[in-house]
């Protein structure tokens, strides 16, 4: 029997406005992403990239073709996938616990139950000192570590991350890279996560999706053949570096349609 991918984007389409201001944000994307699968999205600026997530996660709907979780049309969002967007998108006036159990409280999950999973992620991701801190005592890795645990915590299968690192220093950013490879050696979710750096594209990912603008698309989808677990070692290999400038390359140098 052949295996469903996780994700699967058939002809998917999205044209913003009508008539003479349409706009193809993105244009007839195909592409599997299995069950346990990284896959890490680049490309330049308006290339359809957060078109292509918010489609998954059901926040926006495709124009044409259609896109599949678990072989089930995405009709809206659900508690099978979690998004991390940049901006950590916590509630200010409630603690790092009440943010991590705002979603389970949503599934109707007892309260007991729900504190001792809320405890459970915010301890991995490090935070179970400041369980009870508001939002604005937390810096900026914090705050996006508490993003993480409250994603997490709903238990979905797919973890959408929208440049999700990209605010923070490039410490916080490498040690958040490993904490996600490390939470990932553990329970293998799917993960799609779109980034503008290519070092963390590289290093996070199973494939790398090379994606083009004007229109949005799929340009070439880029095998990372570096084992796991990944460390400090592989990020400085000549075979990561060699698959880097490729994807830089491909990023970098090519030119849109139109030119
Ligand atoms: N609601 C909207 N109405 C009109 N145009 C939109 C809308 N949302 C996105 N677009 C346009 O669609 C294109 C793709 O946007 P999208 O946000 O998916 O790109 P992106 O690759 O994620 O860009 P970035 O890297 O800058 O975040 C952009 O040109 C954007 O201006």
């Amino acid at each position: 029997m052949a295996t469903i991918p996780k994700i699967h984007f058939d002809n998917v389409g999205k044209i913003f406005g009508t008539g003479p201001n349409a706009f193809i944000a993105l244009e007839k994307l195909n592409l599997d992403i299995a069950d346990g699968e990284i896959v890490t999205v680049v490309g330049p600026s308006g290339c359809g990239k957060s078109t292509a997530m918010n489609i998954v996660a059901g926040l926006q709907e495709a124009t044409s073709g259609q896109c599949l979780v678990d072989g089930k049309a995405v009709r809206g969002p659900g508690p099978d996938r979690g998004v991390i967007f940049q901006q950590y998108a916590l509630f200010p006036w409630l603690t790092v616990r009440r943010n991590v159990e705002f979603g389970l409280k949503l599934q109707g999950l007892p309260v007991a139950e729900r504190r001792s999973r809320a405890m459970h992620y915010i301890e991995l991701v490090g935070l179970a000192d400041f369980a009870d801190a508001l939002p604005k005592m937390l810096s900026g890795g914090m705050k996006q570590r508490c993003a993480i645990a409250r994603a997490y915590a709903v238990n979905p299968s797919v973890l959408l991350m929208d440049e999700p690192f990209g605010a923070l220093d490039a410490l916080t950013r490498v040690r958040l890279q490993d904490q996600l490879l490390d939470t990932w050696s553990r329970d293998r979710r799917t993960v799609m996560f779109i980034t503008h750096d290519v070092d963390e594209a590289v290093y996070l990912a199973h494939r790398v999706i090379v994606m083009a603008a004007r229109p949005g698309r799929l340009q070439e989808i880029i095998e990372v053949d570096l084992p796991f677990p990944r460390n400090e070692d592989i990020r400085l290999s000549p075979e990561f570096t060699e698959i880097r400038n490729r994807v830089w390359h491909a990023v970098y140098t090519r030119k849109s349609k139109a030119a």
